[in-house]
């Protein structure tokens, strides 16, 4: 199990060290110089490794081009890998750059309203980074913009304050693709700022061409996190020469009632809408929930069905929780076919453990055929504890779509107090990538669905191997696999089932 992408645990020896100048390219990194014991060595950034993205790209790019009879062409090495110095090469390595550095400006944002939130609690340090963080903001907007008026003619040289080290004409060409509005939420990040001034021409152009094709995503991630870019642009006066008006784009900032990010999609046809299930609203828990129809929490953890937290090993109460952070750095987002879907805006890496399916435990499925997930505590066997029941209440997890070749797995652990279903990621998964699950195959057997994954190798295929119309449970089931971990069984009793929990509702 890889835990770069948690928290910490409870009780754990954990410092904060001070907080890194440069938060993008290093964000993984970063994560892990906020949570670990400040003797850990920090690991490197995995998602710089070539090997892997090309590996990803190898398998993207095969499944793109299934035309054969089979449903499978291989590509020639020359496509995969264009000659060095190529045009074709050069577009990739563009490409590569722009994803990394947009998935780095939402981790940066992500972060900005982390500290934002822990500022307004009016905790000191934190108050502190906010202060630097808006000064390097304002700074860097104003010294751009001076020295764009500087350019043509609208300041004298000796008015600007400092020169700008950017490429000539950069703040133009960006004011102009991506708009007041984009430029002023992503100036807030470090990666934006620092590739504003590294980046070439080429992968300039590349990386403001993603941020464009991805606006309404990054207004929208901003807006959950309240992010307050309008004071960044709100003395500028309209109209300046070469430039679009700024004043409009203040007027036309996002109007969207937030409740938690994961109660909105993004939609096939450019908007926003609220999730919902059979007419009524989809909100957002945190951690499962059960009621009377337990006495106590089907899934506490026991002599019988655990061997220890997988966290801490211990048999007996820990208190230890999975606090990932992946939940903050994924969208729902509407996918053609299969409805909201799951999408990565980072990178995982094989092994992550992602988060916790959860929802409302219950011992029948409230007739719902959708959503609810098989909760087990060894899952080969099939010993059933209660259905994770999240059509009403869950997390983003319940948004998975299938694929019979998906991005993560379920597998079953005991973490805390509890036994639970994690979402594991099955291989790197690149920014912007659909993250998928298979739900196992009874789910799609007695032609009530058909799966519309596009596999070659998919279960609703006839011509697949896969494909075998036996009608089983109509539930997810996945192919959860049982991980234990050695742990020592302190006093041998049961810990007692925590009182029936409360949702609770978190701002991410
Ligand atoms: C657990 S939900 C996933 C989220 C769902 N797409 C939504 O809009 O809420 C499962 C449902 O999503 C749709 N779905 C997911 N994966 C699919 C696939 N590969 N092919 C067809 N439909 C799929 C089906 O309607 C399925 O019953």
């Amino acid at each position: 199990m890889s835990f770069v992408l948690l928290e910490t645990l409870a009780g754990a020896n954990v410092h904060k060290r001070p907080y890194a100048t440069h938060l993008s390219g290093l964000h993984h990194t970063i994560i892990q110089a906020i949570n670990q014991p400040t003797n850990q060595e920090i690991p490197s950034i995995q998602s710089s490794n070539p090997t892997i993205y090309l590996t990803n790209l190898t398998t993207k790019m095969a499944i793109q081009n299934n035309t054969h009879a089979d449903g499978f062409e291989p590509l020639s090495m020359e496509e995969l890998f264009p000659p060095y110095g190529s045009e074709a090469a050069l577009t990739q390595t563009a490409e590569h750059f722009a994803k990394e550095t947009m998935s780095s400006i939402y981790f940066d944002l992500n972060t900005h309203s982390r500290f934002q939130r822990e500022a307004n609690t009016e905790d000191l340090y934190s108050m502190q980074v906010m202060e630097n963080l808006e000064g390097i903001t304002e700074e860097f907007m104003e010294t751009e913009f001076a020295n764009y008026l500087a350019s043509i003619g609208h300041l004298k040289k000796n008015q600007v304050k400092s020169q700008s080290l950017a490429p000539e004409n950069r703040f133009c060409a960006t004011i102009t693709e991506i708009g007041w509005k984009l430029a002023a939420i992503c100036a807030h990040t470090e990666a934006f700022r620092r590739a504003y001034m590294e980046a070439d021409h080429r992968l300039w152009e590349c990386l403001l061409q993603n941020i464009h094709n991805n606006s309404l995503s990054i207004e929208h991630y901003a807006h959950c996190r309240e992010l307050d870019w309008v004071k960044l642009i709100k003395e500028v006066p309209s109209p300046i020469p070469g430039l679009p008006s700024a004043k409009e784009a203040v007027e036309s900032a996002l109007d969207w009632e937030v409740h938690h990010p994961h109660h909105t999609v993004l939609t096939l046809d450019g908007d926003l809408k609220r999730t919902e299930f059979n007419g009524e609203y989809q909100t957002h828990i945190d951690e499962s929930i059960y009621d009377e129809c337990f006495p106590s929490d089907p899934t506490a953890k026991s002599d019988v069905n655990s061997t220890g937290c997988a966290l801490c090993g211990s048999q007996g109460p820990c208190g230890c929780t999975l606090q990932s952070r992946a939940g903050e750095l994924v969208e729902l987002v509407e996918y053609p076919g299969v409805g909201t879907g799951v999408r990565s805006l980072t990178t995982f890496n094989r092994g992550d453990v992602l988060d916790i399916y959860v929802g409302e435990l219950r011992s029948d499925t409230a007739n719902d055929t959708v959503y609810p997930l098989s909760q087990s505590w060894d899952a080969p066997k099939g010993d059933h504890l209660c259905y994770i029941c999240s059509h009403k209440t869950g997390n983003w997890t319940r948004f998975l779509n299938h694929s019979c070749q998906p991005s993560t797995n379920f597998v079953v652990r005991t973490i805390g107090d509890r036994v639970v279903t994690t979402i594991e990621a099955a291989r790197y998964i690149a920014p912007f990538e659909e993250l998928t699950i298979d739900y196992g195959s009874g789910y799609w057997q007695g032609g009530l669905r058909e799966c519309a994954c596009g596999h070659w190798n998919c279960i609703s295929n006839p011509s697949s191997e896969s494909g075998s119309p036996v009608p089983e449970h109509k539930v997810l089931e996945g192919k959860a696999s049982k991980k234990s971990t050695k742990g020592k069984k302190t006093n041998g009793k049961a810990p007692k089932a925590s009182k029936n929990k409360k949702a609770r509702v978190s701002p991410y």
